[in-house]
């Protein structure tokens, strides 16, 4: 039987919404072997995040290490990362283990709107990352931000993802969670065509990780040799039953349920 096997480089949330808790239970929901590369541990719950604790860069490197030369990596995602150094750090990585399936979630801002990039690493992110990434997964507001322009309409989505295309990045999936309206449209831009993952919006507060869980979703399936395009319609029926079928933690925005696309029969 062969095994696939993802790696996330991203924080830790205490709460187990988001963060490397997220992509792990995402990647075992979807049959493939986890690790970890931990970036920060934040002191989180579905109220908020109460802190923040980078890791060192060394440790970064030497757990990427650790995965690359025992275990072998068929894809990777990167999520929190918190720094200008630890981002320059992780490209170097990426370049020295020669890793090809690298999907980028540009996390920003927490849903309180704690800071989880420093505004200073933006340009790392911009000049060393992308150019490095297969597919990168920025919702609206990180959209608009790594392009420098407002979306109010799918047309603006469309430029905002051309213009992240020519950082270098091969795909552009631009995450419509933070639109309006009675459907999500989640759109790819794969350099020559669009192509949208459209869902039925959710009344509810527990959206607490979902772009961490599309991300890992997609990057679960890209492991297991699905296409973009094929993993990001993987990637949304999995989010899309996550919300449906919610769970109720915490009080405030509570996470999404990991096991409800296996226990509706994917796999
Ligand atoms: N209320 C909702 N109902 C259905 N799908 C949603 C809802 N909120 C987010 N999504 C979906 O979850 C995924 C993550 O999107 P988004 O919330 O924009 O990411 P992030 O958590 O990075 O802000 C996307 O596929 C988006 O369409
Ligand atoms: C440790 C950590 N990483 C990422 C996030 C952001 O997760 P996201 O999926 O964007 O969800 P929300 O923060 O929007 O709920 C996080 N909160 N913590």
């Amino acid at each position: 039987m062969t095994i696939c096997k993802a790696l996330t480089i991203a924080g830790s949330d205490s709460g187990g919404g988001a963060g490397i808790q997220a992509d792990l239970k995402t990647f075992q929901e979807l049959g493939v072997f986890g690790t970890s590369a931990l970036t920060a541990v934040t002191a989180q719950n579905t109220l908020g995040v109460h802190g923040v604790y980078p890791m060192t860069v060394v440790a970064v490197e030497k757990q990427i290490d650790a995965v690359a030369s025992d275990i072998g990596v068929d894809s990777l995602k990167t999520g929190m990362l918190f720094s200008a150094d630890i981002i320059e750090a992780v490209a170097l990585k990426i370049k020295e283990h020669h890793f090809t399936n690298v999907i980028v979630d540009p996390v920003m801002i927490a849903k309180g709107g704690a800071p989880l990039l420093q505004e200073e690493a933006m340009e790392a992110l911009k000049t060393k990352l992308l150019p490095l990434a297969l597919v990168v997964t920025p919702n609206i507001p990180e959209a608009e931000a790594i392009s420098k322009r407002t979306i109010k309409s799918e047309e603006d989505k469309k430029e905002a993802a051309k213009v992240i295309a020519a950082l270098g990045v091969k795909n552009v999936l631009i995450k419509g969670g933070h639109d309006e309206g009675a459907v999500t449209y989640d759109l790819l831009y794969d350099g020559k065509e669009f192509h949208t993952f459209t869902g039925k919006r959710i009344d509810t507060k527990d959206t607490h990780g979902t772009g961490c869980t599309f991300s890992a979703a997609m990057t679960a399936e890209i492991a297991k040799g699905a296409s973009v395009r094929t993993a990001a319609e993987t990637a949304k029926q999995f989010i899309q039953a996550a919300i449906e079928d919610g769970i109720n933690i915490g009080s405030g925005h509570g996470p999404t349920n990991h096991w409800a696309y296996r226990q509706r029969g994917g796999c």
